[in-house]
């Protein structure tokens, strides 16, 4: 069972608009809602593909119960803790050509009494779980070292950690050791400190990350696929894509497919690739199925493409 963790999740909602112009009214020609923050992808991913999951989050107000009831829908168990305020939108703006433009709101601030709650809520869950991802933003109130929390005491319950933040918090909780850690390239650059131009940038920064307490990195490089650097070895995975519809959520998505199958190796870093070509050729956040993923299209390889430009501008290389 893979037991998820969002600290701060979100109804997604996604407006398909002609043109982004400032000042202007824009009006959608489409529009969608979907269950969202990154641990919650993770469980939905999970789900699609008929794993096992729970997914520990906090809710509140009007939002919230709209978020626990569509995830309900989707036939994914949810162990909400109750908030006094309310669970934030966060919203994409889709271009025609597919350009995303998105705002995640700060969400409501959590209480002392309510992150302890959250905090228990994954504890008394531990025992049961092959893995426990940890994954999104942290939520205003219960500072940086949450997630440094977290992973201490679920270690001492015995679990495995899966860890997919950023900045401080994961600054904060690579000194306990989370099992595997699920940065995207611009994570990787910030947690570095410099960017990365290239693939051979990106390993020696995972690297920095295994010396700062990693014990496996998993690394979305978005279009240049994707880098596991654990002690079995550093490995380079990728697949063609046909049309890049969303990104939104690939990266969860990956995770959910690494961990699925087992979380270690470079069969679990196919599995990983699959789901990421997968998640992007599907609109909004929708997360594969089994029909969806084309294992077969997936190349692992030892033999890295050092040189290999990254072609996401985020990172500082070439777009
Ligand atoms: N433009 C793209 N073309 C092909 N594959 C992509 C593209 N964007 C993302 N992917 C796939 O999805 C994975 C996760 O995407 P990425 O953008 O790196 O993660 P995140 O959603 O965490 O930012 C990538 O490693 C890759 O396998
Ligand atoms: O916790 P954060 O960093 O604000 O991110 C939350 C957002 O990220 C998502 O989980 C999607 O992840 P990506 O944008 O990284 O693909 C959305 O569902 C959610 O709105």
């Amino acid at each position: 069972m893979i037991l998820t963790v969002t600290p701060n999740p979100s109804l997604d909602r996604t407006y398909e608009v002609p043109g982004l112009r400032r000042g202007a009214l824009l009006r959608a020609e489409g529009d969608r809602v979907e269950p969202g923050g990154k641990g919650v992808n993770v469980s939905r991913a999970v789900a699609a593909t008929g794993g096992r999951t729970t997914a520990v989050m906090p809710l509140g107000g009007a939002e919230g119960a709209l978020l626990a009831r569509l995830l309900d829908e989707q036939g994914i168990e949810v162990a909400g803790v109750p908030l006094a305020g309310s669970t934030r939108v966060n919203i994409t703006l889709v271009e025609p050509d597919g350009t995303l433009t998105k705002v995640n709101a700060a969400g409501p601030a959590l209480t002392a009494a309510e992150a302890a709650a959250l905090l228990l809520a994954v504890r008394s869950r531990a025992a049961n779980a092959d893995w426990i991802a940890c994954c999104g933003s942290l939520p205003r109130g219960p500072g940086p070292e949450w997630y440094a929390e977290l992973v201490a005491r679920t270690h001492r319950a015995g679990a495995r950690i899966a860890l997919d933040t950023s900045g401080e918090a994961l600054t904060a909780a690579l000194a306990w050791r989370p099992e595997v850690v699920k940065p995207n390239a611009e994570e990787l650059a910030e947690a570095v400190g410099r960017s990365l131009a290239t693939v051979g940038d990106a390993v020696k920064a995972a690297e920095e990350l295994r010396a700062r307490g990693a014990g496996t990195v998993l690394a979305s490089l978005g279009a240049d696929g994707q880098l596991l650097v654990s002690d079995g070895g550093t490995y380079w995975g990728h697949a063609p894509v046909a049309t890049v519809r969303s990104n939104v959520g690939a990266g969860d998505a990956s995770l959910a497919g690494f961990l699925a199958a087992g979380g270690h190796g470079p069969a679990a870093l196919a599995a990983a690739v699959a789901h990421g070509a997968a998640a992007v050729g599907l609109p909004g956040s929708a997360m594969p199925g089994t029909a969806d993923l084309d294992p077969a299209s997936v190349v692992t390889t030892a033999d890295i493409p050092v040189d290999r430009p990254l072609a996401d501008p985020r990172t500082g290389g070439p777009s």
